[in-house]
């Protein structure tokens, strides 16, 4: 039955209680017992079988079956010591986040206080039996909550801890608030905690956050051992909720806490849930662990009916729905190993591509016809790999081994063991056409052949071959090294085993990969261009670079448009922007003033300038001379500045900034260009670096509805115009008056 715990007792004394829910042994199957009265329920009565009329529920609940196996094994003589684990090789991956977010059922402040405090402390704690946990595969928030009150923690090598919750916009609520920092320090627990920080079982090792690590055949004997051994003296019994040993002084404590505030402040300014967390920790440390955690409890219930809480809820439902692509998941293919890959043309792109590859351990060969671009583009690689070791990213050793991967060459002639081939030459489609017959005759049958950026269709570019169902598209996003977003553009030829092929690829390159169809060499890139050019736009007509920046960067932005030029490079932003330009000229904008920075040599973070000074300490600063730049541009172009537009406030700029980004997108929903609409909210939190706490582009419209996007875009395209024209998906929502998100009547992707 779902949700039981199993429960063995061995010859030795040992109960091994084992959580069955697979395939994660979550601790509850679903958001149903928000909508149970536990509380007046546990006033009534302590064991879950005396509560009949609910009995489903109750194994709904796996931890209330956890409960219950726990109670059984510790009335039993013939049990000394306990050892909790999980089925099928998984601890537990917490609890199911579909039960955070809403706002449904009568939960009252004291039902997790009841399984944090009763269950977790009071029960499993505090037994008069040692509990140890035997941990393999994932074991995340309440997971891995359930283990830091076990008396011992063994897993294996490979094992995954995290205590998550903040991704989920809420905390710990099971006591790990209080007991990671007593196990691993405050300072590390409040980088786990934080980041929602996951680790392998090498490093809780190193941390003390397991006691031992042992070989996936042995950790269940080693934990049962290991509960024999407390029982014995021989290991000792730890409550870790009183220990102190591992706490930082008081003073160091307050320090480091206020820190940690300054630094979430700064990072996330418009969210509550980390400063929240971090109070609940003072508490414990400053006053009592016991008050801290009825505090953790509360706070939990006010945080998991957030809006933040809900749209970050969305955005990891959306992350995970992006690998299922309709018709092919169910085809249940096995991806084929990529070990060698060719990158054809040796401009910055292709640089780019093979820094990455090598990066992710692929042989690569970097091809070009012209010698001296073939060492340029290899120099190119060199530095990029070179600044990892600077900033300390990389060591100068996985420096050598990332450059021994990468071999240039200048024909064919080592492409017959090529298993994927990225081409990134420049936009001429009979030259691109002429590279996809050469690889059809140079390269083994099994080899994929993929175009990167290009305005033509993939389908186009190799319409020479008789490869159809092996040729797709690959995008990395501008951003490459940094955006871990990857799209994978499919024909209506293009295999379902290729497409299962390039997901591996995009996952094993740590991109997010998501899928787009062949359609005119339009995709998310457009989103993120457009949001990139009314920027540039607002600017040219008066309004300060740096207030356009901080206005999105407080909105949420990861970074400002203009930080985010410099990053990209400013050549490779004209490269994209002029191939947009050039196939959607009613959709895009000209931008005046990137020639003219480019003029003297500002192409952004890489040279040292571009609209930001930055030091070879990293230090970024506005540059005064920007505003000479300005008026220059504006002279050239004939663009005069607007009064309008320099008195916007922030959140109109911001509207303005993001709501011609946000029309691309639905153009996408609508055309069929994606598989569904959530996946272009992953988009751009990926991509853009949109706020995942606002759940993405698409889901964050529904907090204006679509006549109110709709009546704004119109107004600016009569001011500035068809850049800002409403798409016909917004246009007909906007007068039916239906939400954005709404599934109905959307196009269907060719997937
Ligand atoms: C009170 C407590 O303090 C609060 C909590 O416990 S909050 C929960 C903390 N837990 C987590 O953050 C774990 C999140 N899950 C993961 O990171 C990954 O699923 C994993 C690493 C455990 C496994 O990854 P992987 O093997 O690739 O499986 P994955 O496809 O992600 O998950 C399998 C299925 O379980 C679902 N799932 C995974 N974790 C889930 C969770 N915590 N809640 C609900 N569903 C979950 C996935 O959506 C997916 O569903 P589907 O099959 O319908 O698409």
């Amino acid at each position: 039955m779902l949700g039981k715990t199993a429960v063995e007792v061995r010859a030795d004394g040992v109960a091994v209680v084992t959580i069955n829910n697979p395939p994660l042994n979550l601790l509850s199957v679903d958001g149903i017992f928000y909508s149970v009265d536990l509380s007046s329920y546990f006033v009534l009565s302590c064991s879950v079988h005396d509560y009949s009329p609910t009995d489903a529920w109750n194994y709904q609940l796996v931890i209330l079956s956890l409960k219950e196996s726990i109670e059984g094994a510790l009335i039993r003589d013939d049990v000394k010591a306990i050892v909790i684990t999980g089925s099928r090789g998984k601890f537990s991956a917490g609890f199911n986040v579909t039960a955070f977010g809403g706002t449904q059922g009568k939960m009252t402040k004291m039902e997790l206080g009841f399984m944090s405090i009763q269950i977790v402390t009071d029960t499993l704690e505090a037994a008069r039996k040692p509990f140890v946990a035997a941990i393999e595969g994932p074991a995340f928030g309440g997971g891995l909550e359930i283990a830091l009150a076990c008396h011992a923690r063994i897993s294996t090598s490979s094992a995954q801890l995290g205590l998550t919750e903040l991704q989920y916009g809420i905390l710990p609520g099971l006591g790990g608030t209080q007991r990671l920092p007593r196990l691993v320090g405050l300072s590390k627990a409040l980088e786990m905690i934080l980041m929602s920080k996951r680790v392998d079982g090498k490093e809780a090792r190193i941390l003390s956050l397991v006691d031992t690590i042992a070989p996936a055949d042995k950790f269940l004997e080693v934990a049962c051992q290991w509960a024999l051994d407390i029982v014995e003296r021989r290991r000792p019994w730890v409550i870790s909720l009183y220990r102190t040993d591992k706490l930082e002084s008081l003073a160091e404590a307050r320090a480091i806490l206020k820190s940690a505030r300054l630094e979430v402040q700064g990072q996330n300014p418009n969210v509550v849930h980390p400063l929240v967390c971090i109070d609940v920790i003072e508490q414990g440390i400053v006053s009592s662990p016991r008050k801290a955690l009825r505090k953790e409890a509360e706070a939990l219930q006010e945080l998991r009916q957030s809006s933040t809480c809900r749209s970050l809820v969305h955005v990891f439902f959306a992350q995970r729905q992006i690998f299922k692509i309709p018709v092919i998941s169910k085809m249940n293919l096995l991806p084929r190993k990529i070990v060698k890959v060719a990158v054809v043309g040796g401009g910055l792109m292709s640089s780019e591509i093979a820094t990455m590859l090598v990066l992710s351990n692929y042989q690569v060969i970097l091809k070009e016809t012209n010698k001296k671009h073939l060492i340029d583009a290899i120099s190119i690689v060199e530095e990029n790999l070179q600044n990892r070791v600077k900033n300390g990213r990389a060591t100068q050793e996985g420096l050598e081994k990332s450059l021994s991967l990468l071999e240039g060459v200048l024909d064919y002639g080592k492409f017959k063991d090529v298993d994927l081939v990225i081409e990134a030459e420049s936009e001429s489609l009979s030259l691109k056409q002429e590279i996809f017959s050469n690889l059809e005759k140079c390269c083994p049958l099994h080899c994929i052949f993929t175009s990167n950026i290009s305005t033509f269709s993939v389908k186009l570019v190799g319409e020479r071959t008789k490869s159809q169902h092996r040729i797709a598209g690959i995008h990395f996003f501008c951003l490459s090294p940094v955006m871990p977003l990857m799209e994978i553009v499919h024909t209506e030829s293009t295999s379902p085993q290729v497409i299962v092929d390039l997901i591996d690829f995009g996952r094993k390159m740590r991109k997010t990969p998501i899928m787009v169809s062949d359609w005119k060499g339009y995709s998310v890139t457009s989103m993120l261009l457009t949001y990139l050019h009314v920027a540039v736009l607002l600017a040219e007509r008066g309004v300060d670079v740096y207030r356009i920046d901080q206005a999105l960067k407080s909105f949420g932005m990861q970074v400002g448009p203009f930080r985010m030029i410099d990053m990209v490079g400013l050549q490779i932003f004209v490269v994209i922007s002029k191939k947009f330009v050039e196939s959607l000229p009613d959709r895009s904008y000209k931008p005046h003033l990137i020639p003219i920075l480019q003029q003297d040599n500002r192409e952004g973070e890489r040279s040292g300038k571009g609209f930001y000074n930055y030091d070879n300490c990293g230090k970024v600063s506005p540059d005064p001379e920007l505003s000479e730049y300005m008026k220059t541009a504006r002279d050239a172009s004939n663009v005069t500045i607007d009064s309008k537009l320099t008195k916007l406030s922030d959140s109109e700029m911001v509207e303005m900034i993001l709501f011609p980004a946000l029309n691309e997108a639905c153009r996408m929903i609508s055309d069929g260009v994606v598989i569904r609409s959530s996946d272009l909210d992953v988009a751009s939190v990926l991509g853009m670096g949109f706020p995942a706490y606002r759940g993405g582009i698409i889901y964050w419209s529904d907090s204006f509805g679509s006549k109110y996007i709709c009546s704004r875009l119109e107004n600016w395209s009569k001011a500035y115009g068809g850049f800002f024209q409403p798409c016909n998906y917004i246009m007909e929502r906007s007068a039916k008056n239906i939400s954005l998100t709404s599934e109905t009547r959307q196009a269907k992707s060719q997937l």
